[in-house]
């Protein structure tokens, strides 16, 4: 693996009704292909508009500016839900290393404080915080809106490669436990603990993740025989890998590689990552294609909740006492 593939979105997203299928089913093939691969690759063409994506980034910038006292009320250790502000040295990806050289903001489905499956108590359902800048919101939303419709799309790609109805996860990801990440990478300082990075080695927890960066680069990728691939920056496009739940669904067919963060380039590093894990009650069981005859399933079926839960129990100490 020298270079991840590039797949671009564009003949898909802008083909004529008559030329939809054979656009979507060059997709299929060309994500099949890298998600039993590398489990990595770049996607282009996707149509979210540059001015949106700028507008992300700028806000982004601004909030991890503000004074710490300003941050610290939107803490994620106030919410169960996973949502919220999560400073520096407040998380470890990779449990064995030093804590992460990075800060965080999750934004999670936008739910009105008295919607039903708040009140129902539903694993994962609740409000978002929010910091003053009530721009901040409206630009968030409209991305979480944009990135979450790609990763629909991508999915119908999916479940044409592995050889399922073209709407599968259509009815799995309809109200998805997904979370939009603001990162902020400061420049890797000489002072770090050894085996200290900027996001610890690990694999993503949903199906896939739609990752954004700035030109910083910094995201390096785990090849098979343990060496690493840096993949470079390639600002307004994604950089789509594969999670540990479709990689359960899939039987293993489709790979979730490792993957770290070493902010070394002397500079703030920004990146945005979508990250798209099921409705917290879609039963993540292995498809019926990918189980060869004779053989039995590598995992038990779980629920998107109760993976998810386990996952992040694992990486945040404070979580150990909270039920979502
Ligand atoms: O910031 C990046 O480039 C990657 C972040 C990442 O892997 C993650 O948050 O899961
Ligand atoms: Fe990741």
């Amino acid at each position: 693996m020298e270079r991840l593939p590039v797949i671009d979105l564009s003949p898909l997203v802008t083909a004529a009704p008559q030329a939809r299928n054979a656009a979507l089913k060059a997709v299929a093939d060309a994500i099949g292909a890298a998600a039993r691969g590398p489990g990595f690759f770049y996607v282009t063409g996707h149509g979210i508009p540059d001015d949106l994506i700028e507008a992300v980034f700028g806000r982004s910038a601004d909030f991890f500016a503000l004074p710490r006292e300003d941050k610290a009320p939107l803490s994620i250790e106030k919410s169960p839900h996973n949502r919220g502000y999560v400073g520096l040295l407040g998380e470890k990806l990779d449990t064995a290393k030093p804590a992460d050289l990075k800060e965080a903001f999750n934004i999670g489905l936008d739910l009105a404080p008295d919607d039903p499956r708040i009140e129902r108590g539903e694993p994962f359902r609740g409000v978002n915080v929010w910091p003053q800048d009530p721009a901040f919101r409206e630009t968030m939303l409209a991305y979480y809106e944009a990135a979450w419709n790609v990763g629909r799309l991508l999915h119908r790609a999916i479940a044409i490669d592995l050889g399922m109805p073209e709407d599968f996860f259509e009815d799995k990801l309809d109200q998805p436990m997904a979370v939009l990440r603001l990162l902020h990478y400061p420049p890797h300082p000489a002072g770090a603990e050894e085996g200290q990075l900027g996001a610890g080695e690990h694999t993503d927890y949903g199906n896939i993740t739609l990752l954004m960066t700035d030109d910083v680069g910094g995201l390096e990728v785990r090849r098979r025989d343990g060496t690493w691939l840096k993949a470079p920056p390639m600002p307004g496009n994604f950089v789509c890998n594969i999670g540990d739940c479709l990689m359960r669904w899939t039987n293993d067919v489709y790979v979730s590689t490792p993957h770290r963060v070493l902010n070394s380039g002397g500079r703030e590093r920004y990146s945005v990552a979508f990250f798209l894990d099921p409705n917290p009650d879609a039963d993540v069981a292995c498809l019926p294609t990918c189980l060869e005859a004779g053989s039995t399933a590598k995992y038990p079926p779980v629920t998107g909740a109760d993976y998810l839960k386990q996952r992040l129990d694992a990486t945040y100490d404070f979580r150990k006492k909270v039920t979502t």
